[in-house]
């Protein structure tokens, strides 16, 4: 049996208390292994680590060195993806041939692209008049923010956990990262890969645990981290809000979404029926930036919806090494009865089941398993609750409209605000509709397509800021202004 323990200052440590709990493979719910919980002592122990590195070899470092480290680091990723496949798969029960096409290549990347960012972005020198008449010139410094803390989710979790440690160590920053519970082995096999490239002790550190009265609450309130970085539900940024007010650390949150997908008469259906079928449906639904809400104009209603009934009915369930198999099980069997909850709420709010509802007979073998069926419905009000809260499983409504005004307005009848897919032949349309949505995300004839150069996160309380090329650099250094008088 597996064991997972904490990576702090270059080696792997158990908790003091021997605490730990289970890691399941929602697969079949098999005992994957056990993973240590940290406490108090833990946390400390990391987050004293990491800022005792800032002024080791790491501070040191050229730039060009750290990105050769981190070149290395994505190489050596990519040396054992198998590895980080076989890890996320079982962490997860996410199919292989999703993992091998978006976790684990975005794992490496994230740690290229923002050295090159960094290196390639000018900081900003305005030279000023004086009374002197000699002038002054002010140059923009950046230097690292100090201890970052990373604060991760289950659904993509080393891609989602990289695209802030990625960022965070080429700005020179140190991390303590805290993965989720339901997914700590990729986190976990990265300090290998860390030790391997020479990434000094201290620099990556990881540790394991729950959110409240646990490591990532512990995390957050220690008073030595400087900044707090989060992916997660709404409700637990706004918890870790609470914490970084306290000591004024910045933030950067991911959030929540209910998102939606636009479909109108002038499309290309079949781009728009495979497009939204990515959507609502791959990775079992669990992507911040799937949809649950499609508005479809009318003249094409009938027909996109009998299309979508087709493909949801030919997606194949089952385990991650199947390679005819595009859909996996739910992360967790809590996770299960939160999605299923929502489908029981969807009957009792009046919605018709278009397709799945239920939880699908997987035989003897899987049926422990956090399997759910892939699900459509029509009919509903759009104040149901399932119209407006994140389910976060492979389901999705499916309404009419009838004008582009109507479909926006009904777009953005939402708290949340991270992304929407717009689909449509008519380009002027795409821009208009697209300028008008309350999101930080809008894609047009496209869905999670990622340039890594662009600003990635969502408005209203799908999030705080955003990350992603120079956008990450705002929030993982400080910019100092060199006021040098001529
Ligand atoms: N906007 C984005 O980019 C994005 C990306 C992926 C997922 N998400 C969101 O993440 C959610 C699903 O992930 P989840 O269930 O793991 O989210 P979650 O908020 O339950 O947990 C995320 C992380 O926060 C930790 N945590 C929980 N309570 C905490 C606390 N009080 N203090 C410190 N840490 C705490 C958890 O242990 C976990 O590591 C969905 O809402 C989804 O939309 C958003
Ligand atoms: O589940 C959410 C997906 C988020 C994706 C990214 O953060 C990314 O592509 O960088």
């Amino acid at each position: 049996m597996k064991e997972f323990k904490h990576f702090i200052n270059g080696q792997y440590s158990a908790s003091i208390d021997g605490k730990t709990f289970e890691n399941r493979c929602p697969v079949d719910n098999s005992l994957i292994g056990r993973v240590h919980e940290a406490g108090k002592t833990e946390v400390d122990a990391a987050v004293r680590a990491a800022k005792a590195a800032l002024k080791g070899p790491w501070g040191q470092l050229t730039q060009t060195q750290r990105t050769e480290l981190l070149n290395k680091v994505a190489d050596r990723i990519n040396e054992r993806f198998e590895e980080f496949l076989q890890a996320e798969c079982l962490d997860t029960g996410k199919p292989r041939s999703i993992a091998c096409h978006i976790d684990i290549p975005r794992g490496a990347a994230n740690f290229k692209a923002f050295s090159e960012t960094l290196a390639n972005h000018p900081t900003e020198a305005f030279r000023m008049d004086t009374p002197d008449g000699k002038g002054a010139l002010n140059v923009g410094h950046r230097t690292p923010k100090g201890v970052i803390a990373v604060i991760s989710p289950w659904n993509l979790p080393l891609l989602l956990m990289t695209f802030k440690v990625g960022p965070a160590l080429a700005c020179g920053n140190t991390v303590v990262v805290k993965p989720s519970e339901e997914t700590p082995a990729t986190a976990t096999l990265l300090g290998e890969v860390m030790n391997e490239c020479g990434v000094p002790p201290g620099v990556f550190n990881v540790v394991h645990g729950f959110g409240p009265n646990s490591a990532g609450e512990f995390l957050t309130t220690h008073p030595l981290v400087n900044a707090i970085t989060f992916t997660g539900e709404t409700r637990t940024g706004e918890a870790i809000m609470k914490a970084a007010a306290v000591g004024l650390r910045n933030i950067s949150m991911e959030c929540g979404g209910k998102n939606a997908g636009l479909v109108f008469a002038d499309c290309d259906i079949e781009k728009a029926v495979e497009g939204t079928m990515r959507s609502a449906f791959v990775n079992c639904g669990q992507v911040c930036l799937g949809t649950e809400r499609v508005y479809v104009e009318r003249p094409i209603y009938d027909k996109f919806l009998a299309r979508m009934k087709a493909e949801v009915a030919k997606l194949k369930l089952g385990r991650p090494e199947d390679p005819t198999a595009n859909f996996g099980p739910l992360v967790s069997l809590e996770h299960r009865d939160k999605v299923k909850y929502y489908y029981d709420l969807a009957r009792e709010e009046g919605a018709t089941v278009e397709i799945g509802g239920g939880i699908p007979d997987m035989g003897e073998a899987l049926n422990s398993g956090a399997w759910i069926e892939p699900t459509i419905w029509t009919g509903l009000s759009d104040d149901a609750r399932v119209i407006r809260e994140e389910i976060f499983g492979p389901c999705c409504h499916i309404r009419p409209f009838d004008t582009e005004e109507e479909a926006i307005e009904l777009a953005n009848d939402t708290e949340y605000g991270l992304a929407c897919a717009i689909w449509t032949e008519n380009s002027a349309r795409a821009v208009r509709v697209a300028e008008q949505m309350e999101v930080g995300l809008a894609w047009v004839n496209s869905w999670f397509l990622r340039d890594l150069r662009t600003a990635f996160g969502g408005a209203k309380q799908s999030g705080i800021g955003r990350e992603g090329g120079v956008h990450g650099l705002e929030f993982y250094t400080e910019t100092k202004n060199i006021c040098i008088k001529l």
